[in-house]
């Protein structure tokens, strides 16, 4: 039997994925969202020099040794002082004011001493200390975040900065899930003799929330051809941009699904891979939707949606690739078989930095331990097994 490898695998998926399309939202609603088109500053941040302290703008060349100065006025946020500061003379300032004009310092309350109107300085005056320059921050013209970025609250924040009221972000795509399996029952429900709980919908449906419009549940159908057809016409009639199955993947009598896709017009790009865990997965279209038939096994569902689903999906939304991990292992790995291996592991902390320690459970139905896992070890295909200490390639299963 032959077995598609895995960068091959990706290689098609991707190969379907169409062109990024751009929605405009406001900013309280672009966290999480992916920037479809750079934000660049439409103004200068600060927007004239301001004062970094509560204190006195002056010249620095007119503070020496108990010197005093006439204070003139006041330069507090939203209100500038008006006029121009001269020889002698200093502005009373508070944090954020626009500094002076004539002013090249400031010197902050605790470093002068005030009588009346006039005040003298107990430290010496250095030009430009305490004023952040106009632009400091960013200039008009420039790039504050590039398109491809996945906007986290620095972002937003600087984009509130920058005024921004509205973010082109990448449109994002609606995905329908349906699981299959006789055995099935949903959470929360009294188990009868035989029955699984029906864990892979919400494992799938939160893992690939962040990339989607709308995850929607069809549920659980069972291995029966005709309700098999019937539940996934109606999950194709709600268009989904992906549809994503689970279970009766493999090569047995009550594996269904590839058979019922096809009937409904899906066409397979592949089926196996060549992969631990996850053979078993399939993929292909039907016009516009892709379609992933992805194993019934726990862990294989969730690890091939991993692997496959989540670049897709990076790619739909235009936000790059992560480069690998590379980390050292904390204990030595086994040798592997000839297909790639997706092997659990613990990020830990070290004396001298982070290291994967593999979990030696590998079985595709051990939901516990790949819940105790924070990062996956990439095992090269025949890979002879490493010692403690080797570097390794590693993805961490729960970033972006
Ligand atoms: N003769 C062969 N048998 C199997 C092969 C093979 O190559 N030859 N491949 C094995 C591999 S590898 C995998 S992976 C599984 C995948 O099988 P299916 O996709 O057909 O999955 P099911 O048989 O429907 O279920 C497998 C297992 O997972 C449980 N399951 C199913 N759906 C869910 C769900 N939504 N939530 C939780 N658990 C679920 C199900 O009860 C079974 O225990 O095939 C091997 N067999
Ligand atoms: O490939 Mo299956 O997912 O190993 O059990």
């Amino acid at each position: 039997m032959s077995l598609l490898p895995v960068d091959e695998a990706l290689k098609a998926i991707l190969a379907h994925i169409p062109p990024v399309t751009v929605e405009t939202v406001t900013l309280a609603e672009a966290a999480g969202r992916v920037l479809a088109e750079p934000l660049i500053a439409h103004h200068d941040q600060p927007p004239f020099n301001a004062s970094a302290m509560d204190g006195y703008a002056m010249r620095a060349v007119d503070v020496s040794d108990g010197a005093w100065l006439d204070v003139i006025g006041t330069s507090q946020a939203g209100a500038a002082y008006p006029g121009a500061l001269g020889p002698g003379q200093a502005v009373r300032i508070f944090t954020g004011a626009p500094v002076p004009e004539g002013a090249d310092t400031v010197i902050m309350q605790e470093e002068a001493v005030r009588e009346g109107q006039r005040v003298r300085f107990t430290a010496a005056a250095r030009p430009g200390h305490s004023i952040r320059p106009k632009g400091n921050d960013f200039a008009t013209g420039q790039v504050l975040v590039a398109a491809g970025t996945r906007l986290t609250p620095m972002q937003i924040a600087v984009a509130a900065a920058a005024n921004a009221g509205t973010l082109a972000v990448a449109k994002r795509p609606r995905i329908g899930l349906v699981a299959t399996g006789d055995e099935l029952v949903l959470p929360g429900n009294p188990l009868g003799p035989d029955q699984i709980v029906a864990s892979n919908s919400y494992g799938l449906a939160a893992m690939l929330a962040p990339y989607a419009d709308t995850v929607t549940d069809h549920g659980i159908v069972p291995d029966d051809v005709a309700q098999l057809r019937a539940q996934l016409s109606t999950a194709f009639a709600a268009e989904p941009d992906i549809l994503i199955t689970t279970g009766g993947a493999s090569v047995g009598e009550h594996d269904l699904v590839q058979d019922v896709l096809k009937d409904l017009g899906v066409t397979l790009a592949f089926w196996r891979i060549n992969m631990r865990p996850g053979k078993p997965l399939m993929f292909g279209t039907r016009g516009r939707t892709l379609v992933f038939g992805l194993p019934g096994n726990p862990v294989s569902a969730m690890l091939t949606a991993l692997v496959f689903i989540k670049p897709a999906l990076r790619a739909w939304l235009g936000h790059a690739e992560p480069q690998p991990w590379r980390l050292k292992l904390a204990a030595p790995t086994p040798a592997n078989t000839a297909r790639r291996h997706f092997m659990r592991a613990r990020l830990v902390h070290g004396a001298d930095g982070m290291l994967a320690d593999p979990i030696s459970q590998t079985d595709s139905g051990h939901t516990s331990s790949l819940a105790e896992a924070g990062l996956l070890i990439v095992q090269p295909e025949h890979d002879p097994g490493q010692p403690a200490g080797a570097m390794v390639d590693a993805m961490p299963i729960n970033a972006f």
